[in-house]
């Protein structure tokens, strides 16, 4: 039988939430301890479990057809390699940074300077743009404390919440990009592979659309109804059920989980009651 491969990240930031998303899809992996390959029992697919930094040429060989990958990585490393899917997790950027002591104007600072960084094709390529050169100095991890020991002026590397470039005195200067995990796909993949991918991506598309969304029920007093709906973006128009007190309705509807927060207080106003948020588990549009 054909399978879809998919590689994922072996151990590090990407492989939880990569296995969570296969499940949430339905997909059951039998996963023993340190295996590097497993099938799944439910869906035609196998795992490859590999480093994060190697996936982009296992893609490009069309060794494995899709991966869940840091956009960043793709970036620096994937071209030839489509994305077809945002996941929404393992966001990120990559940015240039400084000690906080130096003074920066532009980025034309780093002209001369010596730059620290795991990403060398993302900094040359942003470097060239902006007609700055600069020395590289190529390392593989922890790479804020080059500046400390005196190894390069400046550092590019990946920025989340900024408590790595905060613990070591330095400060970001310029976002080069955004990132985010996604899934790419070899441009090798076969069309029998690729009508199973179909199937996966319309499984993620459901999930991903789930977790941006909250099933909400609430009770309103029929002569409040008007202006309560008003307030609710629904799928196609939110459910209104008569309920067994008189004068009263149940609305049901679906919303962007970010949205509801912005319109609570609102509902509450306008004579909301007993609101209740649920999360849905899949949403096919
Ligand atoms: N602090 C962070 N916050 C959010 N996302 C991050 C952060 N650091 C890294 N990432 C994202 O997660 C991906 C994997 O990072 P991780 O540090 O686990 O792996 P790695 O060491 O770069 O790769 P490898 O698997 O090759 O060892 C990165 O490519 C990036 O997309
Ligand atoms: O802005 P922050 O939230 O502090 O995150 C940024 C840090 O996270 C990543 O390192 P990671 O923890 O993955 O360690 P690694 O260098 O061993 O991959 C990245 O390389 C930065 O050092
Ligand atoms: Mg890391």
């Amino acid at each position: 039988m054909t399978k879809l491969r998919i590689a994922i990240q072996k151990s590090g930031r990407l492989n939880e939430d990569s296995l969570e998303i296969l499940k949430n899809c339905g997909i059951s992996i039998d996963n023993g301890k340190d295996q590097l390959k497993a099938s799944s029992r439910n869906f035609p697919m196998e795992v490859f479990y590999l480093r994060n930094g190697d996936i982009p040429q296992y893609l490009r060989d069309g060794v494995v057809d899709i991966a869940i990958i840091g956009e960043n990585v793709l970036i620096e490393k994937g071209q030839g390699i489509d994305i077809t899917e945002k996941l929404g997790f393992s966001k990120c950027r990559v940015s240039l940074a400084v000690p906080k002591s130096m003074k920066y104007t532009s980025v034309k600072d780093f002209e001369g300077k010596r730059i620290a960084t795991s990403y060398p094709n993302t900094v040359i390529a942003y470097l060239k743009e902006k007609g700055v050169n600069a020395d590289l100095h190529i390392i593989n991890g922890s790479v804020e404390i080059a500046p400390n020991i005196g190894l390069a002026d400046g550092i590019c590397d990946i920025v989340s919440s900024g408590s790595t470039l905060f613990k070591n005195n330095l400060k970001e200067v310029e976002v080069m990009l955004k990132s985010e995990a996604v899934l790419a796909v070899s441009q090798k993949i076969t069309d029998e592979r690729k009508a199973i991918l179909t199937k996966l991506q319309f499984r993620i598309k459901s999930v991903l659309q789930a977790r941006q969304s909250k099933y909400v029920l609430l009770n309103a007093p029929n002569n409040k109804l008007d202006d309560i709906l008003k307030l609710l973006p629904g799928m196609r128009s939110p459910t209104v059920l008569p309920l067994a007190e008189e004068g009263w309705s149940s609305v049901h509807t679906v919303i962007n989980k970010d949205k509801f927060w912005e319109v609570i207080d609102e509902l509450k106003q306008a004579g909301a009651e007993g609101i209740l948020v649920c999360p849905i588990e899949k949403m096919v549009l």
